[in-house]
């Protein structure tokens, strides 16, 4: 028998912020590689401060529990490994929340795991501050669905306990969709504004402006390819709706890139490399942006 309790492993910005809007509404344990002060606090958008105290510990030596649901808040290349870890203590089999972008270990773990595998994609904006806590630096929406789409209730449960805790969550029968369009709006901003290290806005100047256009491009012609519904505007407008939503952004792959850390290329560009190739499709400027980045990022731990 599941307990009702939430373990959250990752406890970076996304990590901590759905831990510190949980922890009043359920029990909740934040597992990581290394254990954090209990005391965190979640500054709001309107830079109110709310500490809370945390159960925090280590993935590595989780003591015994059956928590009812295993949320992965990790990096996507990170998050087979901490899976793995995690599962290994566990007893009972939990409900897997994948809160990656991309569209690379979703399919993976849905596979893989013996329970019910539910992904979540949000709109919502975190930092991290330190040791101590995180920022919510912009309120977004969050969609929740599962790829195998037999699990429509637990979905619903879960978006439910997400509102409750203080979010803007949907659950959803098309989360495939979701993950796919979010991840062509990541491939056509993200690897442009780190490889040229630019904020978002800057893409809408030139030279960058056609170089978006030719990677959206790319992007529509595999999304066809694969049958994934277009936005209602089209991809194009998707696109540039989010680079003037975010013009002042410094997107998350170029503060990776700016910190030395590894990126989210291959979860973001190889699914659609992959797709491309599949179908017979040519997809030069993606190719171009994945080995450029390939030789820019650290690899993944
Ligand atoms: N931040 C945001 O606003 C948003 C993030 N996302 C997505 O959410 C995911 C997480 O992003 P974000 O929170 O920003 O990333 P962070 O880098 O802030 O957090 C990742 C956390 O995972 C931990 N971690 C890495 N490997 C393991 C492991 N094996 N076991 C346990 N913990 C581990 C890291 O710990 P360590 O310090 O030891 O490296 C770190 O605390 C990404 O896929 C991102 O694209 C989506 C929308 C918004
Ligand atoms: C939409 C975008 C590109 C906004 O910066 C983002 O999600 C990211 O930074 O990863």
């Amino acid at each position: 028998m599941n307990d009702p309790t939430h373990l959250i492993v990752g406890p970076g910005a996304l990590g901590r912020l759905l831990a510190l809007h949980l922890v009043d509404t359920a029990p909740v344990v934040l597992a990581g590689r290394r254990t954090l002060p209990p005391e965190q606090t979640l500054t709001t958008p309107e830079g109110t401060q709310r500490p809370r105290r945390l159960v925090t510990t280590e993935v590595a030596t989780l003591p015994p529990m059956a928590p009812a649901y295993l949320h992965l808040t990790t990096k996507a290349y990170a998050a087979e490994a901490a899976y793995s870890t995690a599962m290994a203590r566990l007893s009972g089999t939990p409900t897997l929340v994948l809160w990656q972008n991309g569209y690379q270990i979703q399919p993976e773990l849905t596979h893989r795991h013996p329970g019910p595998v539910l992904c979540a994609s949000t709109t919502e904006g975190a930092w991290l501050a330190g040791n101590e806590g995180v920022v919510h630096a912009g309120r977004g929406v969050t969609y929740i669905g599962d790829l195998a789409k037999r699990h429509a209730p637990l979905c619903q449960e879960l978006a439910a306990l997400l509102v409750q805790a203080g979010l803007t969550a949907e659950a959803v029968e098309d989360i495939d969709v979701r993950l796919w369009h979010k991840l062509a709006v990541n491939a056509a901003i993200n690897p442009l504004v780190a490889r040229f290290r630019i904020r978002n806005g800057q893409l809408r100047d030139r030279p960058f402006r056609l170089m978006v256009e030719r990677v959206v491009d790319e992007v529509a012609a595999i999304m066809a390819a694969e049958d994934i519904t277009p936005p209602a505007a089209g991809w194009h407008a998707l696109v540039w709706q989010v680079v003037s939503g975010t013009a002042n952004n410094r997107a998350s792959m170029l503060q990776d890139i700016l910190a030395g850390r590894a990126t989210e290329r291959e979860a973001i560009l190889g699914p659609l490399i992959a797709t491309a190739r599949r179908h017979g499709i040519a997809a030069p400027s993606l190719s171009e942006l994945d080995e450029q980045m390939s030789r820019l990022a650290l690899p993944s731990r």
